[in-house]
């Protein structure tokens, strides 16, 4: 296992079970060779790329191709059989395909419940989460985790950074993969004795069914903002698209933060149990968080978190800065929703290990360095709270090395740098993966924004070398006191330029300039 580079390589152990048997609670309203349906089935894909022999491939009606198109090279890899529309059928029809192919009107939601019956249901012999919201997601993934070793010994979960059983971690390339390869990942968590699964859950995966014949214990809703509205054209869309998680069909309960109107709207809407949670916010709910403040002395952000019985506990958020807590407390809710003692589950949260590029400290214990954070923040909201964050702790200057993405929506930029000019003392501006965009250009757009604010540009540098130069130049010219801010890109590998992935991340770049720069005092 360990030496798989994709969730999509995962390989559980299942029991061959025959066409027939897998369709057997579709509504299969055609059928092409039904008289091969005994065949032996073991697993299911919806993607040609990604089949074994002996697999079912699920021919979907997508956006840009129908799956059918494909079906050639599937059953060239030893496809059992095929479950398609009408349209599909034609084209296999047409190309003399001699397998069983079941005809269904949704074989996008067809693929997620062949796909769970084909490894057992597994969801139903573990405790599973899904997290869901515009912002924080991956964040609250990991506390939910964090928070669940209160009752449990071995984790698993899956998100935007990466996919962990136990100790074995692959990294990702999706938020929420396609149902085939979630149902693979739940069996071998429960194969490798996992007891729980967390999954981030994104609103594409619930609009395009890949969370389908999943019922997780509990569901957990952060917020909504506006994003992904090339998509979903309006609020109301994307709303009902999380909103679908919180139903009978894919979750017993839910954990819904009312910080925002979405969040109240959900809590009065959705169709399971609900348990609310106020965090940044004085709205009426089970769960309510008060007296939210920094700990210089740790570097940590505290908190006190009332539980529905009137109990209150003190937090200590092991992910820095006040959007945490939000993340922070609806975890401790989770856990305790799926049985954790709310004293355990914060206890458990607050040995959470650092969540990859999201407020990761890169050097939390040095006192003659600045304190370096990376951190994922790339909208003008994220950035403006983490600036704020970093101001109430920092002894001395906030110091923020800065782009933004080329080939991605344009019109964030002059209100990011804005943002910036205005919130941090010294810019360092630099790129981010520019893509197919010139980076000049883009870097000279956050400049306009600055200048907006700063007309003088004082201690701003644009970086036009590299963003490891402006790394390096950022943590050597700051003094022990300060904090230095990277942000916009996390946890990711790389950098894309002009469609080439350049091997590169933030945290080992800053940990080596911080191990070859002289201590200095505290200024
Ligand atoms: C907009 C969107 O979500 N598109 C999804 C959609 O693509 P599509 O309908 O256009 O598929 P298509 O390219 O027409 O192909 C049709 C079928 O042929 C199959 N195929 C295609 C090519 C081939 O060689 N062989 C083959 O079998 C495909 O697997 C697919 O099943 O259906 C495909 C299969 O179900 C998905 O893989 C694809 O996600 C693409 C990869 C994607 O990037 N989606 C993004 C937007 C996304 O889902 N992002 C969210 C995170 C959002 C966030 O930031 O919060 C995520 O969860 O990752
Ligand atoms: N609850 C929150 N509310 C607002 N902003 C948040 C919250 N949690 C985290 N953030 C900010 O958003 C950034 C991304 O956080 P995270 O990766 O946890 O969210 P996400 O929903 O997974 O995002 P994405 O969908 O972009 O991957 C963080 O680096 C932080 O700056």
């Amino acid at each position: 296992m360990c030496a798989m580079t994709t969730i999509n390589e995962l390989r559980p152990r299942t029991s061959a079970i025959t066409f027939r048997e897998l369709v057997r609670d579709l509504d299969v309203h055609q059928w092409v060779n039904e008289d091969k349906a005994t065949c032996a089935v073991t697993g299911v894909t919806v993607s040609s790329s990604d089949i074994d022999a002996g697999w079912v491939f699920v021919a979907i009606p997508g956006y840009s191709h129908h799956g059918a198109e494909f079906a050639a090279g599937a059953l060239e890899a030893g496809a059992a059989g095929v479950i398609t529309d009408e349209k599909g059928a034609r084209i296999l029809r047409d190309s003399g395909a001699s397998v069983p192919i079941a005809v269904v009107d949704d074989p996008r939601q067809a693929a997620a419940f062949v796909s769970a019956r084909v490894v057992g249901n597994p969801d139903q012999s573990l405790t599973t989460a899904a997290v869901t919201g515009t912002n924080g997601k991956t964040t609250t993934t990991y506390l939910v985790s964090a928070a669940l070793g209160a009752i449990h010994d071995v984790p698993a979960l899956c998100g935007t950074v990466e996919t962990r059983i136990g100790d074995m971690t692959i990294l990702a390339t999706r938020t929420t993969n396609e149902a085939p390869v979630l149902h693979r990942f739940l069996a071998c968590a429960q194969q490798q004795g996992a007891d729980n699964a967390v999954i981030e859950v994104s609103s594409h995966a619930l609009s395009l069914n890949r969370v389908d014949g999943i019922v997780f214990d509990v569901a957990i809703f952060t917020n909504l903002q506006h994003d992904h509205l090339d998509f979903y054209h309006d609020m109301e869309h994307y709303f009902q698209a999380k909103a679908s998680l919180f139903t009978p069909e894919h979750a017993r309960r839910g954990i819904v933060c009312v910080d925002d109107e979405w969040g109240q709207r959900l809590a009065r809407e959705a169709t399971i149990p609900i348990t609310t949670v106020a965090a940044l916010s004085s709205q009426q709910a089970d769960w309510h968080v008060s007296d939210i403040h920094p700990d210089p002395q740790t570097a940590q952000t505290v908190f006190s978190l009332t539980d529905p019985a009137g109990h209150t506990h003190q937090v200590h958020s092991p992910v820095l800065g006040e959007v945490n807590v939000q993340n922070c407390a609806v975890a401790i809710a989770a856990a305790t929703a799926v049985g954790a003692d709310p004293d355990q589950a914060v206890t458990a949260l607050e040995r959470a290990p650092q969540v990859p590029g999201r407020m990761e400290k890169i050097n939390p214990d040095c006192d003659d360095q600045p304190l370096v954070i990376v951190d994922y923040a790339h909208t003008p909201e994220a950035l403006e709270w983490i600036l704020k964050d970093a101001r109430e702790l920092a002894g001395g200057r906030v110091v923020l090395v800065f782009g933004t993405d080329g080939d991605r929506d344009a019109s964030k930029r002059i209100p990011l740098a804005e943002v910036a000019a205005r919130h941090a003392d010294v810019l360092w501006v630099t790129d981010e993966n520019p893509r197919t965009e010139d980076a000049a250009a883009i870097r000279a757009e956050l400049m306009e924004g600055i200048r907006n604010v700063r007309p003088d540009l004082t201690n701003v540098t644009e970086v036009t070398t590299c963003r490891r130069d402006a790394v390096r130049c950022a943590i050597q010219d700051a003094s022990a006191n300060d904090i230095v801010l990277i942000t916009g890109k996390g946890a990711e590998w790389y950098q894309e330029i002009d469609h080439v992935y350049h091997r590169y991340n933030d945290v080992p770049v800053a940990r080596e300039v911080l191990e070859y720069s002289e201590p200095r005092k505290r200024g």
